[in-house]
């Protein structure tokens, strides 16, 4: 029986092209005036110097390391650092209206179903626990973040490692198999299964479920039947 939802952003609640066509540019054009403006800032320091450290550079090579984060930008690499400073840069984007966070026209009346009965429902996103919260709180739709119980992000591990699911569930509380995890990733999903959690796999318009298909696979939300 599901007792909780726990879903992924990109290719699940909203479209892949929002995020690589608009976060991603938007964070690429304005990361080196971020990172010059803000390099005294304990948090982009932090995550400054993390960057460096996975890459091998000295953490006082700040045009290597801009360059470095904009290289992994266009690699869609998913490190946390990478992922934290995205995170910071978008909020300036929501805050002065570059854009909003595109859902899929189902999502927020599904999603409020599912809150009004009671489920509890998360995030599990490469992107930061504030960049999720930016997402759904400047959404096409509103702010949709009354909506969610709880965010994590590649902090608690990544998406593709069963553990990281395992520890999710323990967090949450309940036991795995009572957890739904929705992705486009069947790698997530298989992940995911590996710990014990029920699985559907998104497969967007134009994309199309396999006929044999290794998770429980649908077109979008309303098809989903917790
Ligand atoms: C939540 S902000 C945009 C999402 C993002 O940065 C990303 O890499 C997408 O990863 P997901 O795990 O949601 O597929
Ligand atoms: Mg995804």
């Amino acid at each position: 029986m599901t007792r909780a939802i726990l879903t992924d952003i990109e290719g699940t609640t909203s479209s892949i092209s929002f995020v690589k066509d608009v976060l991603f540019p938007y964070a690429r054009e304005h990361l080196p005036a971020y990172v010059a403006a803000h390099r005294d800032d304990p948090e982009v320091r932090r995550w400054l110097d993390a960057a460096a450290g996975d890459a091998g550079i000295a953490r006082d090579d700040e045009a290597a390391i801009v360059a470095t984060l904009q290289r992994w930008i266009d690699e869609d690499r998913k490190a946390t650092p990478l992922k934290a400073l995205q995170g910071l840069i978008w909020a300036d984007g929501y805050a002065n209206g570059a854009y909003r966070a595109h859902v899929y026209p189902e999502v927020p009346a599904r999603l409020a179903a599912w809150h009004a009965r009671g489920l509890p429902l998360y995030v599990y996103s490469s992107g930061s626990v504030a960049a999720q919260k930016l997402f759904f709180g400047y959404s096409e739709a509103g702010d949709l973040t009354p909506l969610f119980r709880g965010y994590y992000d590649t902090e608690i591990g990544g998406k593709r490692d069963a553990a990281s699911y395992a520890r999710i569930a323990a967090d949450i509380g309940i036991a795995p198999a009572d957890i739904l995890f929705l992705s486009d990733i069947v790698e997530e999903l298989d992940a995911a299964r590996a710990a014990g959690l029920a699985t559907t796999w998104l497969c967007r318009p134009p994309l199309a479920c396999p006929a044999d298909a290794r998770h429980p696979c649908v077109a979008d939300f309303d098809a989903i039947t917790p």
